[in-house]
């Protein structure tokens, strides 16, 4: 037992623990010109769930889900209204600075760097704030700068990084003092296609290589598809689905589509022995062609590729909101 009477955390525990969960927020509302009408809020309305140490997590909604509230309860910066919740034993809003040490936090949208300094100046601050040993310090910031490729920008100002360089500035200050999770809040955002691969790459050797247990939130599926087995959908404030990613196109029923650039204006492509696969728009020599989410995009592409000129070819992912509204659907409808 703790101090505080709680168990510590022991090996076959969930590492992350949400037991109805739940955050109310009393919001005061205009209701007529004169009348203001308190409303409650139920951001998180009874969440439950077991992450374990090592695990890589996606937690997905549509906007006003929860699921920064949920982010917010789990590194103690906000307090629960009921449930529970516990990170490696730790209650987080009761000891935030002991789970300070254990945590990693990134904001997709708001950066925690010092706007104004050299980016090298926050990882010092960072470096003094966490108290981490110089000799453990310089190895995790060496392996940062070669991984994310930050030698050249540690004398810049944050103010004038790129969107994709700041960012992975950001992803090295949250790792420089060896937390055993990491929370990503839309890592990607915003970002490109070269900068996505290369924050991917890397969050997927630091998962891999030092076991470090991810949640990740994100409007990207291609995010979820590329680093996470496991996906969460949340929506007003409850669990809709928790099991693999595979399962949540199933259980949405989505389909994803092949965009195919032709070299001429062709027909619509026929396309034998590709089941499921069928061409719903054509734009000049543009084709969209919809196949089922389950399915790999590989045989359809080896076909198409194989029949007709092409001069370029894209997938593009069901976004995160009809996957969603297919879920409901298919509920209301069963
Ligand atoms: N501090 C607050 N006071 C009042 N209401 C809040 C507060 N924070 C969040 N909410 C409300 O709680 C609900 C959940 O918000 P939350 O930010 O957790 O959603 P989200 O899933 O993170 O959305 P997004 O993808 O847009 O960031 C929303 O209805 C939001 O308006």
């Amino acid at each position: 037992m703790g101090d505080d009477g709680t168990r510590e955390w022991a090996a076959g525990d969930g590492f992350i623990e949400l037991d109805g969960l739940e955050k109310v927020f009393d919001v005061r509302r205009r209701a007529g010109r004169f009348r203001r009408e308190r409303q409650r809020v139920r951001a998180v309305d009874g969440i439950s769930f077991r992450v374990a140490r090592g695990e890589m997590v996606g937690y997905i909604g549509p906007n006003g889900a929860g699921k920064s509230t949920t982010i917010k309860m789990l590194t103690g910066i906000l307090t629960p209204s009921g449930g529970r919740v516990r990170i490696a034993g730790i209650d987080p809003a009761r000891e935030r600075t002991r789970l300070a040490s254990r945590i990693g936090v990134v904001f997709g949208q708001r950066t925690m760097l010092w706007w104004d300094l050299p980016l090298i100046d926050s990882y010092r601050l960072a470096h003094r704030m966490y108290r981490v040993p110089d000799a453990r310090f310089r190895a995790n910031l060496d392996r940062c700068v070669e991984l994310l490729d930050l030698g050249d920008l540690l004398k810049v100002p944050v103010r004038q990084l790129s969107l994709g360089q700041r960012m992975r500035g950001d992803i090295a200050a949250a790792l420089l003092h060896d937390p055993d999770v990491l929370y990503l809040d839309e890592p990607t955002i915003g970002l490109d296609v070269i900068s996505k691969t290369r924050v991917r790459e890397f969050l997927r050797e630091l998962n891999r290589d030092r076991g470090t247990t991810v949640l990740l939130t994100t409007h990207d599926l291609q995010d979820i598809e590329q680093l996470c087995g496991r996906v969460m959908v949340i929506d007003h404030g409850r669990l809709l689905y928790d099991g693999t990613t595979a399962g949540l196109h199933e259980a949405g029923g989505g389909e994803r589509t092949l965009v195919v650039d032709l070299e001429r204006e062709t027909p619509p492509l026929e396309l034998p022995g590709a089941p499921g696969a069928r061409v719903v728009r054509v734009e000049g020599t543009r084709q969209y062609l919809a196949f089922p989410a389950t399915q790999s995009a590989a045989p359809l592409v080896a076909r198409v590729a194989a029949a007709y000129p092409l001069v370029d070819l894209s997938v593009r992912e069901p976004d995160i909101e009809s996957v969603i509204a297919r879920m409901y659907g298919e509920r209301a409808g069963a």
